[in-house]
């Protein structure tokens, strides 16, 4: 490493250090261990990884801990004094008592390696009444878990689709609240050589628990498939996890929650990222039964682009920017002429945005023949959220020519995909549920030419 570098596994120990001090054992030792990791040549990583350990009655961590500061550092003192406590623990009394002494000898505190000389003696008589009374057992293993299992109704399992992926524990309705969280740091959308800086920064604002935990995110970036710009592939890490959040700042994220979750074409979820709370939040978008992996789809491409474009065109947008080759069920189709009626789906969409983009998204000239035709390709689709903007905008055209019953039957079925739940947290929900109960108050409504839409609806 050189002097200027960036050094993670120290900017690591540090977070380490501020969690031990505020008595968090437990991410003290997650984050010494990812310093030995990252950095393996430096002793002072396990020599503190030796403390936590103790701290948390981890008595062979702790004894491996200090054997490696001994390897490295034959006589240091703190490493003697901690791998003979640890052996203590541990029963082994004449490999305890050759640390204590030799900490004693080499100048450590006398008093200090006296009580523990002390205390092995006692423990030795004990032993021999109490035959039973395993010290050795390590006891914190439960408690130091940093799993996703702690968010209600969700589980990380194995996927079928990818590694691990995450999966429901009980039914979510259409429109239920999947996950709420604060991403753990954001940043700015910047050019891309100029996203390390950010990253950086954004890093050594990070907590010790929120270190522990983006460095507990995968990596899926193969080894050498692009030059890392941060050392121990700390922007892979990013990259591998990033979300870009929806709504007018786009900003990159990492949440440490959703990021769990796998990609797939056809998602079962739909996200927004709401300013107020500052929460990233999904919604089902279709009843979800319990056991079935919970899917979002990850928006890197313009998320237009993303639905209106063929299979190959979305995998090599992934495989491109994501370096993974999508395996969603999509993706996946069996057969030949399901793959093909899926992608002229997809292009056809493509052709309907494009339509209504020409119409300049007025109102008075977007046609509900071709909204509804968008409606129904994005439902076969299973792309949702896509189809809930054109029943928004259907809505939109007939409360523009005041055909209120149109209106009417656009907004219930917009109330019926969203499901209660949803619809009471999408943002700007509250104008939103105005329009679906008073579409009059629409910008434009009964301003056109009056028409009657009763002959368009979604079969
Ligand atoms: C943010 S992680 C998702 C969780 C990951 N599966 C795990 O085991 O931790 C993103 C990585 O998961 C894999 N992945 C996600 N969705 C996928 C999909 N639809 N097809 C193939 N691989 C996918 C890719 O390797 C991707 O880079």
């Amino acid at each position: 490493m050189t002097k200027n570098s960036f050094d993670v596994a120290k900017l690591v120990k540090e977070k380490g250090n501020e969690a031990f001090e505020a008595k968090d054992y437990v991410t003290a030792r997650l984050l010494y261990s990812k310093a030995m990791e990252i950095d393996p040549s430096q002793y002072i990583y396990p020599l503190n990884s030796a403390i936590a350990n103790l701290k948390l009655e981890r008595w062979r961590d702790a004894e491996s801990n200090a054997t490696a500061v001994l390897e490295m550092v034959p006589d240091n003192l703190k490493a003697l004094y901690r791998r003979g406590l640890a052996r203590t623990e541990l029963r082994q009394w004449s490999q305890a008592r050759q640390d204590i002494q030799a900490f004693i000898d080499g100048g450590g505190c006398s008093a200090a390696g006296h009580a523990v000389l002390d205390t092995i003696t006692r423990f030795e008589a004990a032993s021999t009444l109490d035959p039973i009374n395993d010290r050795s057992n390590d006891s914190s293993e439960a408690s130091e878990k940093l799993s996703p299992d702690d968010v209600s109704g969700l589980a990380i399992r194995d996927s079928k689709v990818a590694g691990q992926g995450v999966f429901a524990t009980r039914e979510f309705k259409k429109g239920d609240t999947i996950l709420r969280e604060k991403p753990l740091l954001t940043i700015p959308l910047v050019r891309f050589r100029d996203q390390p800086a950010h990253v950086k920064a954004a890093l050594r604002k990070l907590s010790p628990k929120n270190t522990a935990r983006f460095l507990s995110l995968d990596n899926t970036h193969p080894g050498d498939c692009c030059a890392d710009r941060l050392p121990h592939h700390a922007s892979k890490i990013f990259d591998s996890n990033m979300i870009m959040l929806p709504g007018d700042n786009g900003d990159i994220a990492i949440c440490f929650y959703a990021a769990r979750f796998n990609h797939s074409c056809a998602p079962n979820t739909w996200h927004v990222f709401e300013t107020t709370t500052g929460e990233f939040r999904m919604f089902a978008t279709r009843p979800i039964r319990e056991g079935e992996e919970i899917f979002r789809e990850y928006s890197y491409a313009s998320t237009e682009e993303m639905h209106c474009s063929p299979r190959t065109w979305r995998q090599a947008e992934l495989q491109r920017l994501l370096h993974f080759t999508c395996a969603c069920a999509l993706c996946v189709l069996p057969d030949t002429a399901a793959v093909q009626a899926s992608d002229a789906r997809r292009v056809q969409l493509g052709q309907v945005f494009g339509n209504l983009q020409k119409e300049k998204s007025a109102i008075q000239g977007m046609s509900l023949t071709l909204l509804v035709e968008g409606m129904r390709m994005s439902r076969k689709e299973g792309i949702l959220d896509v189809a809930l903007v054109f029943m928004a905008l259907a809505m939109a055209v007939c409360a523009h020519h005041s055909d209120w019953a149109s209106a009417k039957y656009w907004a219930e079925m917009i109330t019926d995909e969203f499901g209660e739940g949803g619809l009471e947290e999408v943002q700007d929900s509250e104008d939103f549920r105005k329009y679906l109960f008073q579409p009059e108050l629409l910008p434009g409504a009964g301003l056109g030419p009056q028409e009657d839409f009763s002959g368009i609806r979604l079969d």
